[in-house]
Order: C-alpha cells, then sequence, then structure tokens
C-alpha cells in the first residue's frame, strides 16, 4: 500500500503540471488561432483533470486504509509493551497515563507519518516542477520561493506552539474523559444517578474542557498571527511575480499563454507549499508521538523484571524482609518494616481494621508492586529476580475487587487457568470447589450461558458473580501463592465460614504438592482462626502474631476484636 500510494503520489505532482501546461498552450493556440492546438490542449487539459481526479481519490482510499491498519497494528503493540511491564505500578502514575493518552490519541499520526512525509516529498516535488517552468518564462520569478521561506518559519512556529500546549493539557484532557466517562459506565453511572450528582460532574469536566481548549486555543491564536504573517510575504511575492509577468508581457517578451502559466504556477505554488508544510507539520507530529511510544519502550524495558523461573515447590517459603512501601505519587508508606515469614505449607491469615494494610500486602506477594524497600524472596530468590509472568502463573485466588467478566460462564471461569480454557471437567471442578454450582445450574444454558447485559447475556447478583470470580480462582494447578482476599463480603458469616473450610481443606492438599502458602484475608474472626499463623496489621505495621490460641492468651487488639465479634453473633 505504501509503495503503491508513492508512485501515485508522484503521478499525481506531474498531472499537476500537466494541468498548468495545457492552459498555457489553449491561451497561446487561441491567440494564434491554431484549431489543432486548441483541440490538443484541451484534450490534456481533459485528460489531465480526468486523470488527478481519479488517482487522488484512489490515492485517498489507499492513504486511509494504511493509516487504519499502522494505527491497528501499533496499537496492537502498545498494549503488549504495556502488558510486558511486570508490576500493575505504572497504572495508577500520572506520568506513565499522560504518555498513554497523547500516544494513544495521536498514534494516527505515526501511522500516517509515511504519507505525511510523501505529502512533503510531492508537494516539494511539484513545488520544483512550478520553478522551473516559471524560470523558463524568466528567471527572476524564481525568485518567488524567496517569498515562501517566511511562510516555511512562520508555520514552524506556529506548530511548535500548538504541539507544546497539546502537551501541556494532556492531564486536564485526561480528567476531563474521566469524569465523562463515569456517565457511560454502567457502574458510575448509578452512583451519579444515585448522588443526584451528574450536573456537577459534568460542570467540572466541562470545566476541565475549557481550561485545556483556552490554553489550546490561545496557542492557535498566536499560530495563525505568525502564519498571516508568513502567508503576507507571500502575497506580496505572489504580486511581484505577477507584475513581472505584466511587464514583460507589455515589452513583448512574454505570450497571454506565458503570462496564464505565471497565474496559475504561482497561485498552485501556495498550494503546494501549504501541502509541503502540512506535511511536514505530520510528519513532526508524528516524531513528537514516537518519542513517547519510545520512552513507554524504555519503561517498559527497564521494568522488565527478572528472568528466573519460578520455582518448581516452595521448600523454604515466602519472606518479607524489612518491606517499607509507598503507593506511586504518594510520599505516606502504607506498609512500614515488615519483617514476616509465610513457610512452605503454612496457612496464614491477616487481620487488621480498615485501611490497615492488608490488601496492599497480598498485592506485594502476588508482585503486582515492589517494595521501595526491603525484599520479598521465594525459597530465599528475591521476586523482583523471578520472571514476572512465571511467578503469576504460580499465583491463583480471589482479590478482594474482582472482575465482572462478560463471557460465557465457562469462559468467564475457565481464564483463571488458561491452558484449561476448554476443558469442561476442569471448569466444572472449579466451579463446584467455589460453590457456585447451584448458580451455573440455574442459568438457561450453564457453562455456556452469556453472562452481562452489556452482551444481552444474563445478569448476576454480586454474590453469584462473586461466587464465579472464586471459580476462577479455582482453576489453577500447581500454585505456589493462594490467596482470599476478602472476596466473601456478599456472603453470610456461616457460608464464608464453609467456604474458607473447604477452600483451605483443598489447598492444604495442594501444598502438600507444592508447599503453596495460603493466604487469607477476612474481617470475620472465626474464619481467620482456620489458618496456623494469624498476622494482624495495623496502620501499615505487624502488632501482633501467632496461633489463634497465642493471641487469646496474649489478650490484645486480636483478642478483644474477636471477643467482641464472637459477643455479636451469640
Ligand atoms: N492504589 C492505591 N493508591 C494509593 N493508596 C492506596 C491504594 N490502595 C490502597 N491505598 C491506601 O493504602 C492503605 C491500605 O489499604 P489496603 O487496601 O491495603 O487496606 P486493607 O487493610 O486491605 O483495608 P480493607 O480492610 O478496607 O480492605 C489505605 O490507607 C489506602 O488508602
Amino acid at each position: 500500500m505504501a509503495v503503491l500510494s508513492t508512485v501515485l503520489t508522484v503521478l499525481l505532482s506531474t498531472v499537476a503540471a500537466g494541468s498548468a501546461l495545457s492552459q498555457r498552450w489553449l491561451v497561446d493556440a487561441v491567440g494564434l488561432h491554431r484549431t489543432t492546438g486548441i483541440v490538443a490542449a484541451v484534450a490534456l487539459g481533459v485528460a489531465a483533470h480526468t486523470l488527478s481526479s481519479t488517482l487522488e481519490r484512489v490515492a485517498d482510499a489507499l492513504r486511509n486504509e494504511l493509516v487504519l491498519t499502522t494505527d491497528q497494528a501499533l496499537m496492537q503493540e502498545v498494549i503488549g509493551i504495556t502488558a510486558g511491564i511486570g508490576t500493575v505500578e505504572h497504572m495508577e502514575r500520572p506520568d506513565y497515563l499522560n504518555r498513554l493518552a497523547l500516544l494513544r490519541g495521536g498514534a494516527w499520526a505515526i501511522a500516517g507519518s509515511w504519507t505525511s512525509a510523501l505529502a512533503t516529498v510531492a508537494n516539494t516535488f511539484s513545488l520544483l516542477l512550478s520553478l522551473w517552468l516559471l524560470a523558463a518564462v524568466h528567471p527572476a520569478l524564481t525568485l518567488l520561493v524567496v517569498a515562501t521561506v517566511p511562510t516555511l518559519l512562520a508555520a514552524s512556529r506556529a506548530r511548535q506552539l500548538a504541539v507544546a500546549a497539546r502537551d501541556r493539557v494532556g492531564e486536564a484532557v485526561r480528567r476531563e474523559t474521566a469524569l465523562h466517562d463515569m456517565f457511560l459506565q454502567p457502574e458510575p453511572a448509578k452512583e451519579v444517578w444515585i448522588s443526584g450528582n451528574g450536573a456537577q460532574l459534568d460542570r467540572l469536566a466541562r470545566a476541565e474542557w475549557r481550561r485545556a481548549r483556552s490554553v489550546e486555543a490561545s496557542a492557535q491564536l498566536r499560530g495563525l498571527v505568525w502564519q498571516t504573517a508568513g502567508w503576507a510575504c507571500y502575497v506580496a511575492g505572489l504580486a511581484a511575480a505577477l507584475w513581472i509577468g505584466a511587464t514583460l508581457a507589455r515589452h513583448g517578451r512574454a505570450t497571454p499563454g506565458d503570462v496564464m502559466l505565471i497565474i496559475t504556477l504561482a497561485s498552485m505554488l501556495g498550494t503546494q507549499i501549504a501541502g509541503a508544510v502540512g506535511g511536514l507539520d505530520n510528519f513532526a507530529e508524528a516524531g513528537r508521538i514516537t518519542e513517547h511510544y519510545l520512552w513507554l519502550q524504555d519503561y517498559a524495558t527497564a521494568r522488565a523484571g527478572g528472568i528466573q523461573p519460578a520455582p518448581e515447590r516452595l521448600t523454604t517459603g515466602i519472606r518479607l524482609h524489612g518491606i517499607t512501601f509507598r503507593y506511586p505519587g504518594s510520599a505516606t508508606p502504607v506498609l512500614q518494616n515488615i519483617d514476616l515469614d509465610l513457610p512452605a505449607g503454612s496457612t496464614v491469615g491477616l487481620v487488621g481494621v480498615n485501611g490497615a494494610g492488608k490488601s496492599t500486602l497480598v498485592k506485594l506477594l502476588c508482585g503486582f508492586y515492589h517494595p521501595d524497600e526491603g525484599q520479598i524472596t521465594v525459597n530465599g530468590t528475591d521476586l523482583r529476580d523471578i520472571d514476572p509472568a512465571a511467578w503469576a502463573s504460580r499465583c491463583s485466588g480471589t482479590l478482594q475487587d474482582f472482575a465482572k467478566l462478560q463471557l460465557l460462564v465457562r469462559e468467564t471461569v475457565g481464564i483463571g487457568d488458561l491452558n484449561r480454557l476448554d476443558d469442561p471437567a476442569a471448569v466444572q471442578s472449579a466451579i463446584d470447589a467455589a460453590g457456585a454450582h447451584s448458580v451455573v445450574a440455574a442459568l438457561p444454558n450453564g457453562r455456556d450461558t452469556q453472562l452481562g447485559p452489556v452482551f444481552n447475556g444474563a445478569e448476576l447478583s454480586h454474590g453469584q458473580w462473586q461466587k464465579l470470580a472464586l471459580a476462577r480462582g479455582r482453576m489453577r494447578q500447581r500454585p505456589l501463592l493462594m490467596v482470599l482476599d476478602e472476596p466473601t463480603a456478599a456472603l453470610d458469616p456461616q457460608a464464608e465460614h464453609e467456604l474458607f473450610q473447604t477452600f483451605t481443606a483443598q489447598a492444604r492438599r495442594a501444598a502438600t504438592e507444592t508447599g503453596a502458602v495460603i493466604v487469607l484475608v477476612s474481617h470475620r474472626f472465626s474464619t481467620v482462626n482456620l489458618a496456623d499463623h494469624i498476622v494482624v496489621l495495623d496502620d501499615g505495621t505487624i502488632t501482633e502474631r501467632g496461633t489463634h490460641q497465642q493471641l487469646m492468651d496474649l489478650g490484645g487488639h486480636y483478642a478483644r476484636l474477636y471477643a467482641t465479634q464472637a459477643d455479636a453473633y451469640r
């Protein structure tokens, strides 16, 4: 497509000159009353016009297709690069998100860079051809090109102003999109509706948009002043060229056809310059966007993670050595000086009030984030040195903020282990293990039922979705780390207790094979006391640890909270 569109563009630039020549011949042939000349000039003009409009359409279609295809391939590559980053930390970093937004918004420029470069070359070629034809009438006419220099410089200045403004408003545009997206997605849209905050959110989004637009509009205005000044120079040059043409004709040194040629070519010069500069603009924009792309590549390479394989089984287990962690962009540590031993084959319960840091600890164990200080070791090897994908493939379980994947039931569950996605027995056994059998049995097509209203599928209750998420977490075979981070909030205490009981019983069986560590997070102490070791977190630090009995004997925070909950259920 690129080669064909190059050929067409070159052809088009010569056709433009052919059309100018036909006009000159026509005027001269009319003056000399030469019928054959008139017919030949008209035939050339008609042929040039027909050819140029046909070729232009074909070239346009080709260029669009080329840009679309490249744009699509580029987006796939960006997603691939992003997916290759070992942690999820970048998804919460404004610098990364701004770059990604600029890259996604400007991918068309990279995709169109070939056609932009081509437009510049072709228009420059047409420009040179026009100048050559003008020089044939009188060499002084080539000086018209001098008048184009300020135009080019002014256009370049205008471009710089626009690009700088776009980069400056990247974050405001992202905020506007995020706010307006709240109206378009079912979950936040419900909140917006019930809180009655729609108008206020819309106002905030519009304010962001106006702020961004005013910065960009002011840059555009300044660019326009530059461009107007540049074009004024060109118009002065054009007037001088016409004056030269008229003077030559008055002295009989140019035919009326020559004057016609000067008028046509000199006015075409403006379009050709605009085309060359426009192509250059887009090409430069592609350069700017490519910078973001390269930044993303470097970022991903720097965070590609380790290359060591995950161990076959845990021997010494998982250890946290002096872990301190802050979320991206935050100065306050969420976890501080955590030293914790999770022996192979052990079941560990994490308890603590809201915001104590339990889920954060789980996320660090899964490798979603790396600690700022200290290290997590797996059989003595730093988790940073282990291939993140390999470690992820040996982690299983269900997190607090599970996803409602609107697929077929068997896919929603099966993607917990892609290798066994098409194994009905494996999917069914995960469904049974999670206690989701009755949920699936009640659906019209069982495991083949489409889920979610977005694709006209069955809608489930929150608790039913949770059960499918739990089943998804049961798909992996031979995990080394199994987590259940409060995925059971929609279950009553008895149901949660039973679920944790079957989970720990099955997990313990699996643990004998791989030495897996099982981590349970719950606010319900009756559930957590199923664990061998219990760790109490408070404000990011470990305040108590031991078995249920040891902690009860200690009579501290755990014992007090346990007694309160037991009283409540009595
Ligand atoms: N993505 C994030 N970015 C910034 N801060 C976060 C993020 N997630 C959690 N935090 C902060 O980290 C602290 C610990 O959160 P975490 O979710 O680990 O607590 P938790 O003990 O699991 O609480 P809960 O019982 O409510 O689930 C909280 O103060 C929270 O504000």
